[in-house]
């Protein structure tokens, strides 16, 4: 990333308390009762066995899903007594493993497209999108190129820059760095730890990388529906 930043987002805390959920239809409890915290500045790291529900607490974070009983809260307001709508489009900024970019739009477009989808209110969304990307070492000839023609590590940094063109205050990941080799991990864990400690976002991210949790301020663990603080730098 560039050393060109924006002012720093606000202070955030997301804060689970309590927090039950079960799938409609089945009869276990994937998360029993689980506590927890992220402020802004920390790069969270949550581990876990394939199927121990680390996918599932990032639905309820990103608010795409609700708790079965007890709350999770943004900056002290409950998701379930929040607009969610508006939560989604404006705190929070997802990145995924796979990308899930159109790949034959440019990278300009994507983040335009994301940008119209959550009624961003900005005037020139292009040239935000260009200017997201530069900071993101995605030249303006690149951006230009249809998605498919990038690399991996380049199409992880598009991901990246439309997950930041909304300026959310929380940035959560699912294994971005699963399809990317060790070189191109390194490049993309640099931007995680300068988006938590330079522009103070609180940035959260499900791994099965050994390297993301070693740079991680603090490693939470989810075993058995429980999940508790395994490892990290605080
Ligand atoms: N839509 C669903 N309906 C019923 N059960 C589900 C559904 N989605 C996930 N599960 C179950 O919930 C549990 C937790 O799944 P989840 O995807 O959160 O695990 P995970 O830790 O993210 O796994 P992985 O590391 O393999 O991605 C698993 O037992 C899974 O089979």
């Amino acid at each position: 990333m560039t050393t060109t930043t924006t002012a720093p987002a606000e202070t955030a805390t997301l804060a689970l308390r309590d927090v039950t959920y079960r799938y409609p239809g089945t009869d276990r409890d994937v998360l029993r009762g689980i506590s927890a915290s992220f402020t802004s500045g920390a790069v969270h790291t949550i581990v876990g066995k394939s199927g121990s529900g680390k996918s599932t607490l990032l639905s309820l974070i990103a608010g795409l899903d609700t708790a079965g009983s007890g709350e999770v809260a943004f900056n002290g307001t409950s998701l379930a007594a929040a607009d969610r709508d508006r939560y989604r489009a404006r705190d929070i900024g997802v990145v995924f493993q796979g990308f899930n970019l159109v790949t034959n739009a440019s990278a300009v477009q994507n983040i335009v497209l994301s940008m119209n989808i959550s009624g961003s209110p900005v005037k020139d969304k292009a040239e935000h999108a260009y200017a997201l990307l530069e900071r993101l070492g995605i030249s303006r000839e690149d951006a230009t190129r249809p998605v498919l023609k990038l690399s991996g590590g380049q199409q992880q940094r598009v991901g990246i820059a439309r997950a930041l063109s909304h300026d959310p205050a929380v940035i959560i990941a699912d294994e971005p760095t699963g399809a990317l080799d060790e070189k191109t991990e390194e490049a993309i864990l640099g931007i995680f730890t300068h988006l938590a400690h330079v522009e103070n976002r609180c940035v959260i991210i499900v791994t099965h990388s050994k390297r993301v949790t070693q740079i991680a301020d603090v490693v939470l663990g989810i075993k058995s529906g429980k999940i508790g603080v395994v490892g990290g730098h605080r």
